[in-house]
């Protein structure tokens, strides 16, 4: 093996080089407070979950679940701002992990806490259940990765069912916003409109066609981003990388 240290700090990420390839080596206090926060979101997505299949075992239906889940699904989604932060230390990008943060933390707060209406929508419903198999999954991949004891069923959950749930969940999140679309259009909230003092108009309604247009062309680099992990991680192979 090869290695050649790029940074000497301890508590940091130190970059070495493995046959080759980039590979960021973490520091103590990085790996403590990774673990930390890695096992904060395992459980607080999984008492989401526990609470959604209560509520519904419960209740017999889905209308008032998103009510009854949200304050957990607000704080534990904007807890995830802190990973564009973590994308100093590990070794991802900034610009897919922004993407990805940015849209989770507009739909919960933007569409699904504003727009008390669409709530009990079948939509919100399908991307809550498949952000939190999606989460649960993920934040326990990378626990039981940074302690060196990752079982293999969770390795191959992590760089598999993102296939199937990845589509899911954008099919859930753009169903939801064309749902809210004749809601924004009423109370033309979040607008502003001419003349006003500042001679600017914006229109929450337009700002959501843009944002499901979107999608078109960012899903796909997020998708194939995944592919590309799935290929690296689970059949080893090498991917050039290109710096942020
Ligand atoms: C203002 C309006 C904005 C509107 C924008 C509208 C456009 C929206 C288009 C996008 C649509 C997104 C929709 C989305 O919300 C739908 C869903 O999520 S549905 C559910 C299914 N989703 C998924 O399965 C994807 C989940 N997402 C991710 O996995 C990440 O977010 C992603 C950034 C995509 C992952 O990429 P990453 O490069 O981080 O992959 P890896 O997990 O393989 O990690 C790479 C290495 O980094 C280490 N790492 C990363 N994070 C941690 C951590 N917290 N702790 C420890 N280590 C970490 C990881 O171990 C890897 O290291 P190594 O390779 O050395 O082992």
């Amino acid at each position: 093996m090869a290695s050649s240290e790029e940074d000497g700090g301890g508590n940091g990420a130190v970059e070495e080089k493995e046959n080759g390839k980039k590979k960021k080596k973490l520091g103590a206090l990085a790996t403590t407070w990774l673990i930390f926060y890695n096992v904060a979101m395992t459980a607080g997505w999984l008492v989401l979950g526990i609470a959604m299949v209560r509520f519904y075992i419960q209740k017999g239906t889905h209308r008032g679940l998103f009510r009854s889940v949200q304050k957990t699904l607000k704080f534990f989604q904007t807890f995830a701002l802190l990973e564009v932060i973590h994308c100093a230390v590990v070794r991802t990008s900034v610009l897919v992990t922004g993407v990805q943060v940015s849209s989770r933390i507009f739909m919960v707060w933007f569409i699904a806490h504003s727009i008390k209406q669409i709530q009990n929508e079948e939509s919100v419903i399908l991307f809550l259940v498949v952000w939190t198999v999606t989460e649960i999954t993920r934040y326990s991949f990378y626990t039981f990765n940074l302690l060196n004891h990752l079982p293999y069923f969770i390795k191959w959950a992590r760089y598999n069912f993102f296939i199937v749930l990845y589509p899911a969940g954008v099919a859930g999140e753009l169903l939801t916003i064309y749902a809210a679309l004749p809601y924004v259009k009423k109370t033309g909230m979040f607008s502003l409109r001419l003349p006003n003092k500042y001679n600017v108009s914006f229109d929450y309604y337009y700002f959501l066609i843009i944002v499901m247009f979107s999608y078109v062309p960012l899903f796909p680099q997020l998708y194939f981003h995944m592919l590309r992990q799935r290929r690296r991680v689970l059949h080893g192979e090498v991917i050039v990388e290109k710096d942020d």
